[in-house]
């Protein structure tokens, strides 16, 4: 098959993670004698370094014309004293936003071999942690008005949460299909004891789920959510939330299966075209010291093969390599635990190459 992938390496350790995904795509190129067209593009702030825009209309234009878009992660400290329209973050909003991609897949699996690695109790651990996270990604504080402005002689700042019946209703069925899929339980997390846009969100959930009576629906406030993480993680299937919401317990879940470095991200809208990325950010406290975990980047590669391309077996080919190097010990800094062989993100992404063939 034949596909034009455009990719964004960002800044901080994107272009490191990149480059050790982009080393698993060619070897699945290989393997399965596909065509896949890399069309490099920037955005954050390597765009802002070579043409002063955190977005370029060609970075837009490229993803519009491509199968799919693969992003490493943006922003850091250099870029922060931006307008905040031309933010690095500002950009990655835009691209998801322009392409339409109103729904976040973050699956949050603890690997066997990475149980070590989690800080919960062992009782915990071992009940097992395997949920997704479906986060509305186009709608939201993110997307609401920024203001600050003076008011009696001080500066006052308000963001605002907004969402509309649609928009609730699209991503609960993609969370509904989600869980159709795999152990038919959806926890909507919201904040109805307080915020209007989560009684509607609330509302409006409740409705899709009438056409989905072999789905169990509970809710939950999001502050007890953050809690259940790390008490019992073992009670979540498919939690769908907001944007902030999820962007948040996000990280949190991916703390609980060992480290933020080994979860991929599938966002989508309605058409196949979607954009895959690391739940992380740039990580600049680590970029160019060759330790950053290019796991997650990786399975997000896997994803876009199962989610955009339907290419099953080559994602089952590619989270296969991520376990055996994890069978043999291998693990990047942040991964270590007792009896492991701490490597570089680049001997790991070799290793994980190695292994598809
Ligand atoms: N999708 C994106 O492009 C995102 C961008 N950001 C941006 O990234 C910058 C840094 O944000 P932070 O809040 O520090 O979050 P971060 O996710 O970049 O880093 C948080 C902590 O996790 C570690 N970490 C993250 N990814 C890792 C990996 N692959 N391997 C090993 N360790 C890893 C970092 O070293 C750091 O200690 C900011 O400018 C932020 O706005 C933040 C989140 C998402
Ligand atoms: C710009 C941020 C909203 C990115 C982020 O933290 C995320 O999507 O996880
Ligand atoms: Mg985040």
């Amino acid at each position: 098959m034949n596909k034009k992938i455009a990719v964004i390496k960002g800044d901080g350790i994107g272009p490191e993670i990149i480059e050790e995904s982009v080393k698993v795509l060619k070897k699945i190129e290989d393997k399965f004698g596909h065509s896949f067209e890399l069309i490099y593009v920037d955005a954050g702030g390597a765009a802002i370094d070579k043409c002063g825009k955190a977005l370029p209309q060609e970075t837009i234009d490229v993803c519009l014309a491509s199968d799919s878009v693969l992003l490493g992660a943006v922003g850091g400290p250099k870029y922060d004293s931006q307008p905040a329209e031309n933010r690095p973050e500002r950009a990655l909003l835009g691209i998801r936003s322009l392409l339409g991609l109103y729904a976040n897949l973050r699956p949050a699996k603890l690997f066997d071999q990475l149980r070590d690695a989690s800080p919960l109790r062992e009782e915990i651990v071992d009940a097992g942690i395997d949920f997704m996270v479906v986060r509305e990604l186009t709608g939201g504080v993110y997307f609401g008005d920024h203001v600050t402005e003076e008011k009696d002689g001080e500066a006052v700042a308000y963001d605002v949460m907004k969402y509309s019946e649609s928009e609730v209703k699209r991503i609960a069925k993609v969370a509904f299909d989600t869980a159709r899929l795999r152990g038919k339980k959806v926890c909507s997390v919201d904040k109805a004891n307080v915020l209007d846009s989560s009684k509607l969100w609330r509302k409006v959930v409740v409705e899709v789920a009438k056409d989905y009576p072999d789905v169990e629906l509970s809710h939950m406030y999001v502050d007890n959510a953050a809690m259940q993480l790390c008490k019992n993680p073992a009670q979540f299937d498919v939690i769908l939330t907001e944007n902030m919401f999820g962007d948040i317990l996000s990280d949190e879940a991916s703390m609980i299966t060992g480290t933020i470095g080994t979860i991929p991200s599938a966002s989508f809208g309605d058409s196949t075209r979607g954009m895959y990325e690391p739940i992380h950010g740039s990580a600049p406290d680590i970029a160019g010291m060759d330790m950053a975990n290019p796991i997650g980047t990786i399975l997000s590669v896997a994803m876009m093969m199962k989610y955009s391309f339907h290419m099953e077996n080559e994602a089952k080919v590619i989270e296969e390599a991520v376990g055996k190097v994890l069978d043999q010990g291998y693990r990047t800094k942040d991964m270590e635990s007792a009896n492991t062989t701490v490597i570089g993100c680049k001997e790991m992404g070799d290793r994980i190459a190695e292994l598809i063939y």
